[in-house]
């Protein structure tokens, strides 16, 4: 049974002690760093931008992970690899051209990923299965940490987790927004490779435990 991919999202840290937040992360069985960039304009919200990113890659030894809330993502792809993302996601309903937004994405030298709104049907990518290595499935409305998952993600990452089989392709799946122990288990169930997860690491007690626990929460299957 391979466990799941942990990535926990920085937006949910303690700022002032950002530092110490990474350097837990890298002690964790945490498997990616992800960092979430929001403009006010795709959510309305603003988060943080390069100085941020280059402070955590100055510190992790994890893959950064850098999930893109922003409009016209394109205009910024060359700049987050060069500070050091290692994965870029950007949203399918903020890119017009987004085949050749993940084209770019992967010239930049990163992983190619691509995300999509609770409204937006999974079928959107079966044309251009091959453009990318994973599709974050935003288990919330995004632009805040905090939420409540929202039930009608579970169908819906068992439908891409068949497109893509259909599809022959091999990308990952994510899921992003009120990932926790009570719902983890059943989106790994419904085919999700990895598992983005803000209030319940940072929020917790025991970060390293917390991360330790989502890792280890795949249900066996019955035989
Ligand atoms: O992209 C987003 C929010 O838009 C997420 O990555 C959040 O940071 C997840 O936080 P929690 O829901 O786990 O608190
Ligand atoms: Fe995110």
């Amino acid at each position: 049974m391979t466990p799941p991919i942990i990535a926990p999202s920085i937006l949910a840290a303690d700022f002032a002690n950002l530092q110490r937040d990474v350097e837990m992360v890298n002690r964790s069985e945490a498997d990616w760093f992800h960092v979430d960039v929001m403009d006010g304009m795709f959510v309305p919200n603003i988060s943080f931008g390069f100085p941020v990113l280059e402070a955590i890659r100055r510190h992790t030894t994890k893959p950064l992970d850098v999930h893109l809330m922003i409009v016209q993502p394109e205009r910024y792809i060359a700049e987050f690899a060069e500070k050091g993302a290692d994965h870029i996601t950007v949203h399918y309903e903020a890119c017009t051209h987004l085949h050749r937004v993940l084209t770019q994405i992967r010239q930049a030298g990163c992983q190619a990923g691509v995300a999509l709104n609770m409204q937006t049907p999974v079928d959107v990518l079966a044309d251009i299965a091959d453009a990318f290595d994973q599709v974050l499935i935003m288990t919330i409305n995004p632009g805040f940490g905090g939420q409540k998952l929202l039930p009608l993600s579970v169908p819906k990452v068992r439908k891409l987790r068949q497109l893509l089989q259909g599809a022959g392709s091999s990308a990952l799946i994510g899921v992003d927004g009120g990932m926790d122990l009570s719902n983890t288990a059943t989106l790994l169930d419904a085919g999700a490779d990895y598992v983005v997860a803000g209030t319940s690491v940072f929020g917790s007690d025991d970060p390293i435990a917390a991360i330790h626990r989502l890792k280890s929460s795949r249900q066996p299957t019955m035989a």
